[in-house]
């Protein structure tokens, strides 16, 4: 057997399948009963023990400002986070087990008796639960929060792992920082707080299996890495449309917009592991190499005015309901200039990439989700056929789609059947649903199971995050104190950014 790089060589390769128990450790969540923990971090713990992938010894341990004195009303409150957001079914054995290791710690951040009795409990967690001083932090907290529960941390000693005798690790969710500047301040934070090595950035696109398969296609394949360069590839257009609007998040998103909620982080990840060149192993420093010298080599427009287009929606129609547009909802000032819609081209220069654009869109209250990367070709340099027009034939296009109908679809011309040459565009299709009997885990299971087994190859480090940001900032100045365009709700954005795209004689997929 060949030894892989980075692995055990005499590990039979087969045995990846096998899943992986992390230790017995604690996972504390700060914010937890907050917006995502409810929706997706309580659900996807459950999932987890459904799966059997939580070691004996594993404890949930919340923190929040509730008044809760103790374990029970946060128990019940996880139960029906479980109920109502898990992707497996719900079983009672398995809540049975779980709740049994489920714990919680009233407090708010700034009250240092609080995090001293969130250190005794995990402590006395060693007693009860065999933790052996193990513990995940996972921040699920406004970004504004993260320095002082970072110093709390500091403070109460919860992140040394000497005195614990274990390991401690911390998950910090995005957006990190608000800016380049407000990111390496927080990374120099973090970085000090825990130790490099111990920090986990959380993007949670990198978690998605559709986002995954990216290292197959490109790198299992041999098909597709010879066209995969500026001789073949015409542009690429990589899109994260959401129909919602922005829920009850009100504070968070009018502080944030769309280019810090989400361009700085899913789209530059996807832009990365769409154009990174191959890892010499999967680990998590080759990836990371790979991932940021393709952020490095990314450039901004000279001509922002024209390539770089935000928008916010205004009310409009979705799936036969009426819609209130961004001013109107509750919470958000009327004067806001918070966009809810990015678009940007940006180029990489790099020699496999050179002159090719990418084109990255994002929005909320577009007429449906859907995130995908499409890969257009260019055209056949010469077209043996007898048509009058042939400017719409043969731009062969990979579509990888991340969400959902999850998936690939690979679109060529073929001939229409009858007498005359007709080339048309037909397409082929791969779809997870069909092709696996697996079902498509959720993106959270695999980065907290990947945090308690200590594997940051899914994480961007600190470099990454602040390359990214090196990215945003000059579009965040270029849009200061200017309106963004309107849009209407249930449209595909404002008609800037179509007017981008034709400009250079291309348009949108309308996926
Ligand atoms: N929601 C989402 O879909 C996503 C969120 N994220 C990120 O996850 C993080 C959490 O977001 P989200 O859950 O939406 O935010 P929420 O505002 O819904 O939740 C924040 C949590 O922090 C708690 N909290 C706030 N201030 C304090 C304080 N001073 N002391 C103690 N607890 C406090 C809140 O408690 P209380 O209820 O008492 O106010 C609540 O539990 C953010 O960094 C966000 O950017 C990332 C991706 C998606
Ligand atoms: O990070 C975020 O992602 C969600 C969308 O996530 P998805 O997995 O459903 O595509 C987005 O709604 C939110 O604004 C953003 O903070």
């Amino acid at each position: 057997m060949a030894p892989t790089a980075g692995g055990n060589p005499l590990r039979d390769p087969r045995d990846r399948r096998l899943p992986r128990l992390p230790d017995a450790s604690a996972l504390v969540v700060f914010g937890v009963t907050g917006d995502l923990s409810r929706k997706k971090l309580i659900p996807a713990v459950y999932d987890l023990a459904n799966r059997g992938l939580l070691p004996p010894g594993f404890v949930l341990l919340g923190f929040a400002r509730r008044d809760w004195r103790d374990d029970e009303p946060f128990i019940e409150f996880a139960r029906e986070c479980a109920e109502k957001g898990a992707r497996t079914p719900f079983r009672e054995e398995t809540w049975d087990r779980l709740a049994s290791s489920i714990k919680f710690v009233p407090g708010s951040f700034d009250d240092d008796a609080a995090f001293d009795r969130l250190a005794q409990t995990l402590t006395g967690l060693e007693a009860s639960h065999g933790i052996r001083g193990n513990a995940a932090f996972y921040l699920s907290i406004p970004p504004s929060a993260f320095p002082v529960v970072l110093k709390q941390m500091e403070r109460t000693g919860l992140a040394d792992e000497q005195a614990a005798g274990g390991w401690r690790r911390v998950v910090v969710e995005k957006p990190f920082g608000h800016d380049q500047e407000s990111a390496r301040e927080l990374n120099s934070l973090v970085d000090e707080v825990f130790g490099p090595a111990d920090v986990f950035r959380i993007d949670h696109y990198l978690g998605k299996e559709t986002v995954q398969n990216l290292f197959a296609l490109r790198f299992a394949n041999t098909l597709f890495e010879p066209i995969w360069n500026s001789q073949f590839v015409d542009s690429v257009q990589i899109t994260m449309a959401e129909d919602v609007g922005i829920g009850t998040r009100a504070g968070f998103y009018d502080e944030t917009g769309a280019a810090r909620d989400v361009l700085q982080n899913h789209l530059l990840q996807l832009l990365a592991l769409t154009a990174m060149e191959e890892p010499v192993s999967f680990g998590a420093a080759t990836i990371r190499t790979e991932k940021i010298k393709i952020l490095r080599a990314v450039s901004l427009p000279t001509d922002l005015d024209r390539y770089a287009i935000r928008g916010q929606y205004e009310q409009g129609w979705l799936a036969g309901d009426r819609v209130t547009g961004y001013l109107g909802e509750e919470n958000i000032p009327p004067s806001s200039t918070t966009e809810t819609y990015a678009a940007v081209r940006l180029g990489i220069e790099t020699r496999r990439w050179a002159g090719v654009p990418f084109y990255l869109r994002t929005g909320k209250r577009l007429p449906r989700r859907v995130t995908e990367i499409a890969i257009s070709f260019k055209q056949a340099p010469h077209l043996p056929f007898d048509a009058t027009d042939t400017t719409d034939l043969g731009h062969n296009q990979l579509v990888v789609r991340v969400q959902p109908d999850e998936g690939v679809t690979l679109k060529f011309g073929s001939k229409v059947p009858g007498t005359a040459m007709e080339v048309r565009d037909v397409a082929m299709e791969f779809l997870f649903g069909e092709a696996f009997t697996e079902s498509l885990p959720e993106a959270y299971e695999r980065l907290i199971l990947d945090v308690l087994l200590g594997d940051a190859m899914l994480f961007p480090d600190n470099a990454e995050v602040e390359e990214s940001w090196r990215i945003i900032d000059p579009l965040e100045e270029f849009w200061a104190g200017r309106k963004p365009y309107p849009y209407r709700a249930g449209s595909w954005g404002p008609p800037a950014a179509d007017e981008m795209l034709a400009r250079d004689g291309r348009r949108w997929r309308r996926p």
